[in-house]
């Protein structure tokens, strides 16, 4: 399977803090991919290495098979909106659009008019003028327009209303339909992410503590409920990802290839957002030297 990005070892190191550590991974093409990590995780910083606004410290990436930004040409194929979704606060939409066709070789300038119309902006508008969430309209527009092979959103929905989220996450679904495009975009609203995405990444603590296709992330992991027991009195083969215990009963979220046959314990499947916390706490209490603990490619 070809991958769009891939990452060995990958490491960011802003003077004496390490944003990103050790990150190996693999996205394949045609996937919408989630990023998901708690405040400080290291996601916009994985965004901006791979749109080669930054430079690793230590291992490498590799976006359409070429170091981020080495040409033009992948340049092209490339569109990155930024968390603070940038717009030139003097030029118009209108401008904007001009500006884009002019730099963007596969601009599509219908699908740009068509989705400021949809959205009900004023072509003649400055950019300056226009609230948080239509500036991110705006520059998300700018970024589909692109018809870029790799699209990368940092948080592309924090600054829209409900129905613009939806709105947008509709459009964008149907974007990758149409373009056969990926998509990585960073989210803390992992209801909207379990919307759109198949494929999965949580960052925590600078380090990516899981990867791989969402269907195969749920089919693997689970909910153990028992009278109070230790970790280490579950069957063999189970990984346990985090612990809690009350008095009288014991709840695991488990890593385990297969259902326990055992009727003392209560096996559950789990949400994608209880996966999601139960990987956030266990590296939060194994603090920044923890090691990526999961692998799951297809
Ligand atoms: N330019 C910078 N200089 C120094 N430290 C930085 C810089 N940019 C990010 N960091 C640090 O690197 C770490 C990762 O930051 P990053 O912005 O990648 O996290 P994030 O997961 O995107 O967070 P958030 O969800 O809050 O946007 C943080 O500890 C942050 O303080």
């Amino acid at each position: 399977m070809t991958a769009i990005i891939e990452a060995r070892g990958l490491g960011k190191r802003y003077g004496r803090r390490q944003a990103l550590s050790d990150c190996t991974l693999s996205v394949p093409a045609g996937r919408v991919v989630g990023l998901v990590g708690p405040n400080g995780a290291g996601k916009s910083t994985l965004l901006q290495l791979a749109c080669g606004m930054l430079t690793p410290t230590s291992g490498s990436i590799e976006v359409l098979g070429e170091r981020p930004a080495s040409s033009t040409a992948q340049m092209a194929r490339v569109g990155f909106v930024a968390q603070d979704t940038p717009t030139y606060a003097a030029l118009s939409i209108a401008d904007h659009l001009r500006l884009g066709a002019k730099l963007n070789p596969r601009w599509d300038a219908g699908l740009a008019k068509r989705r400021i119309q949809q959205l009900g902006l004023d072509p003649a508008q400055r950019a300056g003028r226009l609230s948080g969430g239509q500036r991110a309209q705006l520059a998300l527009t700018l970024a589909v327009a692109k018809r870029p092979d790799l699209l990368l959103l940092d948080e592309p929905v924090a600054a829209l209303d409900p129905l613009a989220r939806r709105g947008f996450l509709q459009s964008l679904m149907e974007f990758v339909a149409e373009a056969e495009a990926t998509v990585v975009l960073s989210s803390h609203l992992v209801s909207d992410l379990e919307r759109v995405c198949d494929h999965l990444v949580v960052l925590a603590a600078s380090r990516v503590q899981a990867v791989g296709e969402i269907d195969d992330l749920l089919a693997t992991h689970f909910r153990l409920t028992t009278a109070r027991r230790e970790a280490d009195t579950l069957p063999t083969g189970m990984q346990v990802i985090q612990a809690n215990h009350t008095d009288r009963q014991s709840t695991f979220v488990v890593r385990a290839d297969a259902a326990i046959d055992d009727p003392s314990w209560v096996m559950e499947p789990l949400a994608l957002e209880d996966f999601v916390l139960s990987y956030m706490k266990q590296a939060g209490a194994a603090g920044a030297d923890h090691r990526p603990v999961l692998e799951t490619q297809r």
